[in-house]
């Protein structure tokens, strides 16, 4: 096996094909490490991607507004009797206790409490260890390295922020698939204003593959501001997963293969029994 390991922003080892992967994947953050593996062929990784873990805002996509309201706990981490654990989002162990799909509120930079607050999670970062490696058929995947438990914090979807008509614009042949709608607030019939595009700069999840039996769903985030339209997008784990599984969401949740909206265009390799035959 070729590998490769990346730690606190240093390159540990140069792979055997020579890869300069300080080039092709910059900034990892400390805060987990990411093995590139490929046993399967001599494919590299693309030198055109630039890790982030943030988004990197675009022509025409304002600042949102910084109004937030500060919760209301005079303690070190939000308690009961806080208005923002009313109904918690996070249990005790920072794992989440939702099944809907409602967006989530954390404490934000105006709240009194601490950073090890039970309603901080998001905004701690992902201290999952990963392996990119390649998947027959599907290119580069991306697989823990620990088990996850059932509503654990696994990543943030980051990328370039887009105006929709950018987006648009981008958005051919396989781009397509990096690209993510910022719609999770917008009412089905209307288009989003905003687009994040991981095709060129991104993070551990611009490796994530579609299936029809996803392990990872997404919420929307909100943290330092309520912008509805600029919301932060994260991946959790919605089931609980097993070291070395691949890690896949649904690339077209809402789509009923057959639908006037589904193209058609891409054969599903994910293997499950539930495959609807198409990525979209
Ligand atoms: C967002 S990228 C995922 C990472 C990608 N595999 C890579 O090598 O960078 C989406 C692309 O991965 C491939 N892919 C993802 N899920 C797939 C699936 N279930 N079946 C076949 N190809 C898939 C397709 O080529 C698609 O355009």
């Amino acid at each position: 096996m070729v590998q490769y390991q990346l730690q606190k922003q240093r390159v540990l080892g140069y792979g055997a094909k020579g890869v300069d992967l300080k080039h092709v994947l910059r900034n990892v953050p400390d805060l987990h490490k990411i093995r590139i593996c490929n046993s399967l062929d001599n494919a590299l990784l693309p030198t055109d991607f630039t890790y982030t873990n943030d988004y990197i805002r675009r022509a025409g996509v304002p600042y949102p507004s910084n109004v937030v309201f500060p919760c209301s706990c005079v303690d070190e981490a939000c308690g009961a009797n806080c208005d923002c654990m009313r109904v918690p989002i996070y249990d005790e162990r920072g794992r989440l206790c939702t099944a809907l799909e409602y967006p989530l509120h954390e404490c934000n930079h105006l709240c009194p409490c601490s950073a090890d607050c039970p309603n901080r999670v998001v905004q701690r970062g992902q201290p999952i260890d990963m392996d990119i490696f390649r998947a027959a058929g599907k290119g580069w995947a991306a697989r823990t390295n620990k088990p996850i438990e059932q509503g654990e914090f696994v990543c943030r979807y980051t990328g370039e922020l887009l105006t929709n008509q950018d987006a648009e614009i981008r958005g051919g042949g396989d781009s397509l698939t990096y690209l993510f709608d910022l719609d999770k607030e917008v009412p089905h019939s209307c288009e989003p204003a905003f687009t994040v595009d991981a095709r060129l700069y991104g993070n551990v999840s611009h490796f994530f593959n579609h299936s029809c039996a996803p392990n990872l769903g997404i919420w929307a985030v909100y943290i330092n501001h309520l912008d509805p339209r600029l919301h932060e997008l994260a991946f959790f784990a919605i089931r609980d997963i097993e070291a070395g599984e691949e890690l896949t969401f649904d690339y077209c949740p809402h789509d009923i293969a057959g639908s006037a909206h589904t193209l058609h265009k891409f054969v599903c390799l994910c293997g499950a029994p539930n495959c609807r035959g198409f990525v979209f």
